[in-house]
């Protein structure tokens, strides 16, 4: 059984695949914080911009099977199309969830399946793109990726930990409101100063935006 708490259908707004059109899987739960706002202060993750408790987002729900999910998932995308479905598979943590019965059967479908994790469990094999992003004082797992997309900047987790990680690309992500969507003030404050300047002074990472927010789509 899969617990996902939205699907939804729109444009990678983050890391090198910005812009693409994806379908998103948002799977419930996280192992870094319960997702309560009382428990925020004390987590391992403290700056989570998502909701992804419980079922009830839009397109969320219980799925039995894997066919039920992944055929829920391809209907999402537009018909017709030569290109392949490409699925973020995102959460919470989606490896909590994300097993190899689920990732086959996607593939079986034709779906090219990218996923955004926290890097501390272990992804299923044959996933085409792996962004990690490393939080806090959570030890990493995984020691090869598609990108490394820290947030900016965290207590315990500033980019020097990372930057042994085998990736072929590293990014930084300023560190948002998580309480607060599309703003145009987000990215002219004093923590986008910062990351930019970080990024000058060490070239082998890269400036990463929410791009989403900034045109504030989903
Ligand atoms: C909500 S997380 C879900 C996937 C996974 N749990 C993870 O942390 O990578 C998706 C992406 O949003 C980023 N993110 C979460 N809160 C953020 C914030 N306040 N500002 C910037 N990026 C944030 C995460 O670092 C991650 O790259
Ligand atoms: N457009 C859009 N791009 C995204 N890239 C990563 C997201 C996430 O929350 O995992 C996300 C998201 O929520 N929306
Ligand atoms: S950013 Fe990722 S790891 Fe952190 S609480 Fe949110 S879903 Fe969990
Ligand atoms: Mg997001």
């Amino acid at each position: 059984m899969y617990s996902v708490k939205e699907i939804f259908y729109t444009l990678q707004g983050e890391g090198a695949h910005t812009g693409r059109p994806a379908i998103f899987c948002r799977f419930s739960g996280c192992n870094l914080w319960s997702g309560l706002e009382k428990h925020r202060a004390s987590a391992i993750c403290n700056f989570c911009d998502t909701d992804f408790r419980g079922t009830d987002g839009p397109g969320g729900g219980r799925f039995d099977t894997t066919e039920q999910l992944v055929e829920t998932l391809l209907s999402y995308w537009p018909e017709g199309l030569e290109a392949p479905p490409f699925v973020v598979c995102t959460g919470g943590e989606p490896l909590l969830q994300l097993d190899q019965s689920l990732v086959d059967a996607m593939h079986e479908r034709g779906i090219e399946i990218a996923l955004e994790t926290n890097g501390t469990l272990v992804p299923p094999k044959g996933i085409a793109w792996i962004c990690v992003s490393p939080k806090g004082k959570a030890d990493v797992v995984i020691n090869e990726c598609d990108e490394l997309k820290l947030v900016y900047p965290q207590q315990d987790a500033m980019p020097e930990r990372f930057a042994h990680i085998r990736a072929q690309y590293y990014y930084l992500t300023p560190v948002a409101d998580p309480h607060s969507n599309s703003n145009t003030h987000l990215y002219r404050d004093a923590v986008t100063a910062e990351t930019i300047a970080y990024c000058l002074a060490h070239p082998q990472w890269r400036l990463n935006l929410q791009s989403h927010k900034v045109i504030n789509i989903a």
